[in-house]
C-alpha cells in the first residue's frame, strides 16, 4: 500500500516553493525555475486544494484571481494620510529645497561638502501610475486601497490581489505585526502597447497613456478583468506600522525587499544636492529606455529622524520633492534649442 503524503504538508511545501520562485522572479529579477516547472508546481497545488478545500487559505498563490464582482468599492480611511509631493521644475528649485532643509536642520551653511553640512538623499524615479496602500496583518495581505484624496480611498483589495508582483504574504521574518506598504501600481510601456493593440483589433477601449490604463484597470469592479491587465507594483514607503523599522529611508526599502516587496531597481543613496542633480541628469538620459513611464525623479531625506523634524507643509512633506522632467513635447523644443 503506497503511503499517501499528508496533503497539508505537501500544500505547505508547494506554497513555500512557489512564493520563493515569485520572490526570485519579481523582486530579485532572477528567475530560479523555467516557466514549465513553475506551472507544474502551481497545477499540483491547485489540484491538492480542490481535493482538500479545507486547506485553502486566502494567502495561497491560487487565491489571486477573480474575486466576486462587488457592487461598488468600500471606503477606506488612511490613518496616516497619503500625501502628495511638492514639485521642483528648475535646478534653482532643487537648490532652494536643499538649502531650506539644511537651514531647518541648522546644518552649517559653510562649504557644501564640509563634513556634516550635506544631507544624504534617497533617490528613485517617479513612476507615473496610481498610488496605493497595502495592509499586511501578521504578514498576510488583508487590504488594498487607492490613495483617493489622501485621507479617504477606495477598497480595491480584490483587484490588488491580482497584481502578480504584490505578495499575498510577507516572506522571511522580523516584519511588524501591522505593516502598511505604500507604492505605485503602473503599467509597463510594453504591456500598455499590447493592451491598446488588442483593443484596436477587438474594437475595445484604448487608453491615452499607461497611467490612465493602470488607473482604469485597478478600478474595475470585476477583478477578473484586472487580473488580465499587465499591471506591476513598486513599493516606495510605509504608512502605519506596529513594530520596529530601520531609521533610514533606504534601510526601510531594503527591509521591504527582504520581506518580498518589489522596490525600484534604480534606488540610489546620494550625498548632497550635487548628488541629486547628477542622478536627475542620469535618469533623464535613460528615461526613454526605461520599461515604464516616469514624469520625474523623487528625492527624500534619508534620515528618518530628520524627516520627522522637517515634517510637512499642508499636504506635502518638507523632506521630499519631485524634480520633474519637461513634458515630452517641451523636451523636444529644449533639445532643438540646445542642438541648433
Ligand atoms: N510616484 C512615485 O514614484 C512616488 C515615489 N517614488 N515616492 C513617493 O513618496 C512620497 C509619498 C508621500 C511622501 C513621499 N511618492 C510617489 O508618488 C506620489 C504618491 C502620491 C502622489 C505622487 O504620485
Amino acid at each position: 500500500m503506497t503511503v499517501q503524503p499528508d496533503p497539508a504538508l505537501r500544500v505547505k511545501e508547494l506554497r513555500d516553493l512557489i512564493d520563493q520562485h515569485n520572490y526570485s522572479y519579481y523582486v530579485l529579477d532572477e528567475p530560479t525555475v523555467p516557466d514549465a516547472e513553475y506551472d507544474r508546481l502551481f497545477t499540483e497545488l491547485r489540484a491538492l486544494e480542490e481535493a482538500n478545500p479545507d486547506l485553502v487559505t486566502p494567502d495561497s498563490p491560487t487565491q489571486r484571481v477573480g474575486g466576486l464582482a462587488s457592487g461598488a468599492f468600500g471606503q477606506v480611511r488612511h490613518e496616516v494620510p497619503m500625501l502628495s509631493l511638492g514639485n521642483a521644475f528648475a535646478e534653482s528649485d532643487m537648490l532652494d529645497f536643499d538649502r531650506r532643509i539644511r537651514r531647518t536642520l541648522d546644518l552649517p551653511e559653510g562649504d557644501l561638502f564640509a563634513a556634516g553640512s550635506s544631507v544624504a538623499y534617497c533617490c528613485e524615479p517617479k513612476l507615473d501610475g496610481l498610488a496605493i496602500s497595502l495592509l499586511y496583518e501578521d504578514g498576510v495581505l488583508t487590504r488594498g486601497a487607492t490613495r483617493g484624496d489622501g485621507t479617504t480611498g477606495e477598497d480595491i483589495t480584490a483587484n490588488v490581489r491580482t497584481v502578480r508582483n504584490i505578495p499575498l504574504r510577507l516572506r522571511g521574518e522580523g516584519w511588524p505585526a501591522v505593516l502598511e506598504v505604500r507604492g505605485e501600481v503602473y503599467m509597463p510601456k510594453a504591456g500598455f502597447e499590447r493592451l491598446n493593440a488588442e483593443a484596436r483589433e477587438t474594437g475595445g477601449k484604448t487608453f491615452a497613456n499607461p497611467r490612465n490604463a493602470a488607473a482604469g484597470s485597478l478600478r474595475q469592479l470585476d477583478s477578473g478583468i484586472t487580473a488580465r491587465r499587465p499591471l506591476e507594483f513598486c513599493s516606495y514607503g510605509i504608512g502605519r506600522f506596529e513594530g520596529e523599522l530601520p531609521d533610514t529611508q533606504v534601510g526601510i526599502l531594503h527591509r521591504l525587499r527582504d520581506w518580498g516587496m518589489p522596490i525600484s531597481r534604480e534606488l540610489k543613496l546620494v550625498e548632497g544636492i550635487d548628488g541629486c542633480l547628477d542622478y536627475y541628469r542620469d535618469i533623464g538620459e535613460r528615461r526613454s529606455s526605461l520599461p515604464y513611464e516616469i514624469d520625474g525623479v523623487v528625492f527624500k531625506v534619508n534620515d528618518l529622524g530628520w524627516q520627522r523634524e522637517l515634517g510637512f507643509r499642508a499636504r506635502e512633506p518638507r523632506w521630499a520633492i519631485a524634480h520633474k522632467f519637461p513634458a515630452s513635447e517641451e523636451m523636444t523644443e529644449l533639445l532643438d534649442v540646445e542642438f541648433q
